[in-house]
């Protein structure tokens, strides 16, 4: 069981402190009960979908320098699955989308769940106490997070060191008239106090999930603010009596114990929309007093498991944790397979959507390394139409700013590099099929420089994943390598060049070689296993490591 903690009523959570005003700007149509206010502050140029208007809002945050970003967290009671990589992988590319096209920083609050009904619940059957095991998930989590080049949050901030600020806030919501407690020591938010306000978020209110006959509500629709303790679980003492916070105030003071009364960016999953965010909605108006707390709400779509209706859960078994994935897939293959659609719509899970993404980043560090290649004059080939490529990255750039600023749209951003990919695959092409001429390595150049900077802006790091295999590895191996594609090279050569004899000289020098060229095949094979990828062109032999959980396993034979 937890060490009790006392409560420090009002000490921490002054709503002076909190208090930054409501936000202030003009008034625009959308939610239910009330106008959204559109902000005041700095465009940030992107159009996003709000989820409290239901279309596509201007982006204005409160600083270019701080935009306020609360993100709900993870309930660590166990290890998190390819559904949790999903929304948190999203909402790292549009935050580095964000800072590195949109030039606003972002100061990012991830609150952690690590006290619930599931974690007591999980502890129990492990026989462990409830606190040490959200601390074993937690760590856990952010060890995923980081496998995923998930950027960290600006902070986490974990609920049990919050209590007091919680039985703060809660105080403070009754205190405005919009909760009350009772007899048995709960307390909750009276819903009707909140009036046509409630549903502002979600829109249509569901109705109130049944309640047990012995609840001590006023209303079925009220959600509890604090739980009395009950036999076996842990608890904190607050002036209704022991007890634990209930899961929505938690991600309401966390986020005002950082950004006050103003939150520019609210996410999670679209699970969360209703009643999760609509209650934070109403708690925090209720708390700060203000007619709009958060500005932008933005909820990701689910994962779901090719083929089923129901999204990626635990508790349905339909899951692959995020360990087990990236054992043969890198992290590289996921984010991209995040970034082929909207962060909006639901997805599917399957095998052969994480091999097209496989394939598709294959093909584009193909392409890097060709044109690369080119530069250095290890292509053979003649003059590229430059101006054909010169135009086409140009209108490419700005297709991939429009896209981005377009809700962040990133299926159509890649859609763009890629097409940008084919010609300039198709101009190498060409100009290998010609004799010797006039080369233009800086078109090639700028394409390459783009390429890799679009990729990097989203966390696919293209130069990582060539150096991947090989990080840490002694630079003498690397030596060693080198001289083995270069003796393998001079091999080759001389295979070849029994094709250029004559008559039946030709044929015996062919056959006498051959096995040496089936040598340099077997060799060109084997080393791909170890992440070392061999390319011929013509007589030049190339070679790069690569990390093998980002290949096309049929890639290269
Ligand atoms: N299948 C999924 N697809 C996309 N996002 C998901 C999926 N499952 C959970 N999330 C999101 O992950 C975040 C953390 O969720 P949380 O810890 O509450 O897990 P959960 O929804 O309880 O998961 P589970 O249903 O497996 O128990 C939330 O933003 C939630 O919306
Ligand atoms: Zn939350």
């Amino acid at each position: 069981m937890l060490r009790t903690r006392g409560a420090r009523l009002g000490s921490q959570l002054l709503p002076a402190a909190l208090g930054l005003g409501p936000a202030s700007g003009r008034a625009a149509s959308g939610a239910r009960g009330q106008e959204w206010l559109q902000p005041a502050g700095y465009d940030t140029g992107v159009k996003v979908y709000n989820s409290l208007t239901r279309r596509k809002d201007p982006l204005i945050v409160s600083s270019a320098d701080a935009a306020s970003w609360y993100s709900c967290g993870p309930t660590v009671y166990d290890h998190a699955h390819l559904g949790h990589a999903c929304s948190y992988v999203r909402f790292d590319i549009i935050r580095r989308i964000l800072t590195r096209v949109f030039g606003c920083s972002v100061v990012m609050v991830m609150g952690v769940t690590d006290v619930d009904d599931k974690i007591i619940k999980r502890a129990n059957e492990l026989n462990v106490s409830p606190a040490s095991l959200a601390n074993l998930y937690e760590e856990d989590f952010k060890q995923d997070m980081a496998a995923l080049k998930v950027l960290p949050p600006t902070v986490y901030m974990r609920v049990t060191e919050n209590i007091p600020q919680i039985v703060a806030f809660i105080a403070g919501i009754i205190a405005s008239g919009h909760a009350y407690s009772t007899a048995r020591g709960n307390v909750y938010f009276d819903l009707q106090s909140r009036g046509a306000k409630y549903g502002k978020l979600v829109g249509v209110v569901p109705d109130p999930m049944g309640e047990p006959g012995d609840s001590d509500k006023r209303h079925a629709g009220d959600f509890a603010l604090w739980k009395a303790a009950k036999p076996q679980e842990p608890f904190w003492a607050s002036p209704w009596g022991n007890g634990r916070p209930g899961w929505h105030i938690e991600c309401s003071t966390l986020s005002s114990l950082v950004f006050g009364s103003r939150l520019d960016i609210h996410s999670g999953g679209i699970d969360l929309a209703f009643p999760h965010h609509e209650n934070e909605i109403a708690q925090c108006e209720a708390f700060h007093r203000c007619p709009q707390w958060g500005n932008y709400f933005l909820h990701s779509g689910h994962l779901h498991v090719e083929g089923g209706e129901e999204k990626m859960s635990k508790s349905l078994r339909n899951y692959v944790t995020i360990k087990d994935f990236l054992r043969s897939a890198s992290p590289d293959v996921f984010r991209l397979f995040c970034l082929r659609s909207s962060y909006r719509s639901a997805v599917d899970y399957s095998d052969g959507a994480i091999l097209e993404a496989r394939r598709l980043l294959h093909a584009v560090a193909a392409f890097v390394e060709d044109a690369r290649a080119y530069m250095r004059g290890q292509l053979a080939g003649g003059p590229v139409r430059e101006d054909v490529l010169w135009d086409r990255l140009g209108r490419t750039k700005g297709a991939v700013q429009a896209a981005l600023a377009d809700d962040f749209n990133t299926p159509r951003a890649v859609d763009a590099v890629v097409e940008l990919i084919h010609h300039g695959n198709r101009e190498l092409k060409a100009a290998a099929e010609e004799p010797r001429g006039p080369r233009s390595p800086a078109v090639l150049g700028a394409l390459v420089s783009f390429v890799e900077q679009f990729f990097e802006t989203v966390g696919i790091s293209l130069a990582e994943r060539q150096r991947a295999a090989g990080a840490g590895s002694p630079a003498a191996l690397h030596s060693v390598v080198e001289e083995l594609v270069r003796f393998r090279q001079t091999v080759r050569r001389f295979a070849l060049a029994a094709g250029e004899a004559a008559g039946e000289a030709r044929r015996r020098q062919l056959q006498e070689r051959r096995a040496l060229l089936e040598a340099c095949d077997a060799l060109r094979r084997d080393l791909s296993a170890h992440g070392v990828r061999i390319k011929d062109r013509s007589d030049v032999s190339t070679w790069e490591l690569l990390d093998p959980r980002t290949e096309d396993p049929k890639a290269g034979r």
